[in-house]
């Protein structure tokens, strides 16, 4: 995994070939001969890709798109499947989008790994790959040192995306239900993602698109923005994918040490006894994060529930439960409701939830 700012890591590679020659000779006497092999077509541009998708469209055939940010694995790879269930055309893009990053996060850390990616979408069968070197106009992204030197003069509400002279400066804000939660962490992440995900589905104008569960808010916002502006796009919620140990799949793991990722299995041990005790009859949500609480503590991580209140650096973990549309608090579990947690290992931030229905 290379350890350059991520927009200087991602450097263009040349078009696949689509077809692979296996000389038939390693297991008969026969000429080499090609077969087919379904890789994808890799687009950077977005006048391609939004040409390619309408073309596609005449014909009547449907779309479907997983938007990502790349390091793909498991989790990613069953929105594809989601996917395929759903549309004729499959359309993953890859993009870390400065945009949704604030100074003090970990933009400039993010894995990568293109040609890995690339290998697990032509297996799964993917037809386009949209990988734009960049999607803002006129912007520069700014280079910070990293999770520690961000941490100290930040001013909330910057992003890591350059403003100001003739650069980007319209944000789509979904106003209540990016509130809360990550909305309290980290403070441009939703305006962020809500902006790049609305110009994802105008430049590839698909049919259906994908996310998954274990980003629940982000699901939420993204649902209500498309209900909101009326986007032409389904939007599915595709459930979590965990590791056998119980781990959510998630890309930032590979940060994790042995240890802290030991921790971390304390996340979804916490959930998963919180919904036990409330299948069992515990209704009051206050009893139920104390025992999330009590089931991160005794792994060693250390609490510091943080309500409405933007404490920083001292933020290791914070959890939620809410009702699952809205994304209220409640009190007393009386109707659907998501257990939500965020937990800090070292520098990397984990999210994890289970729903109660
Ligand atoms: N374990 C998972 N199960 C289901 N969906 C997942 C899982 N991990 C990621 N996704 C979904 O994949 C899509 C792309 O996510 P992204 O590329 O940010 O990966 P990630 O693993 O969530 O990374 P991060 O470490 O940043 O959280 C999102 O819709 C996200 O919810
Ligand atoms: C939806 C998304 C691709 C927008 O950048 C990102 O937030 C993600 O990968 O979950
Ligand atoms: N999967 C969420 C992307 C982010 O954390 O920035």
């Amino acid at each position: 995994m290379s350890t350059l700012p991520y927009q200087k890591r991602f450097r263009p590679l040349p078009p696949p070939s689509g077809y692979l020659l296996i000389p038939l000779s390693l297991f008969s006497s026969q000429r080499p001969t090609q077969i087919e092999m379904s890789e994808p077509e890799v687009l950077r541009d977005k006048t391609l890709m939004r040409s390619w998708s309408r073309s596609r469209r005449c014909n009547g055939q449907t779309i479907a798109l997983v938007p990502t940010m790349g390091f793909l694995h498991e989790g990613h790879l069953s929105l594809i499947r989601t996917a395929k269930s759903l549309a004729d055309l499959i359309i993953v893009s890859i993009y870390v989008n400065p945009g949704q990053f604030s100074p003090s996060e970990d933009l400039s850390t993010y894995p990568s790994d293109f040609s890995g990616d690339l290998r697990k979408l032509s297996a799964a069968g993917v037809n386009v790959v949209f990988c734009p070197a960049e999607l803002y106009y006129s912007a520069s992204v700014k280079e910070f040192g990293g999770h520690q030197e961000a941490i100290n003069g930040e001013r909330e509400g910057d992003s890591c995306l350059e403003d100001g002279g003739s650069g980007h400066e319209t944000w789509i804000r979904v106003e209540r239900l990016e509130k809360g939660m990550c909305g309290t962490s980290r403070p441009v992440f939703f305006r962020g993602v809500a902006t790049v995900v609305a110009k994802l589905f105008n430049i590839v104008e698909p049919d259906v698109a994908v996310f998954g569960k274990k980003d629940y808010q982000q699901w939420r916002v993204i649902c209500r923005m498309v209900r909101d502006l009326d986007f032409a796009v389904k939007v599915i919620g595709s459930d979590i994918i965990r590791d056998v140990d119980g781990l959510a799949m998630s890309s930032r793991n590979v940060h994790l040490s042995p240890t802290q990722r030991e921790k971390a299995l304390s996340i979804n041990r916490s959930l998963s006894k919180a919904k036990l005790a409330a299948e069992k009859g515990q209704k009051n949500c206050q009893d139920l994060k104390d025992l999330i609480k009590q089931t991160i503590s005794e792994a060693g991580g250390k609490i510091d529930y943080v309500e409405g209140k933007i404490l920083r650096i001292n933020i290791l973990s914070q959890m939620q439960i809410v009702e699952q549309q809205g994304l209220s608090p409640v009190e007393e579990i009386s109707c659907p409701v998501v257990i939500c947690v965020a937990a800090c290992f070292g520098n990397v931030r984990l999210i994890d939830n289970l729903e109660i229905d």
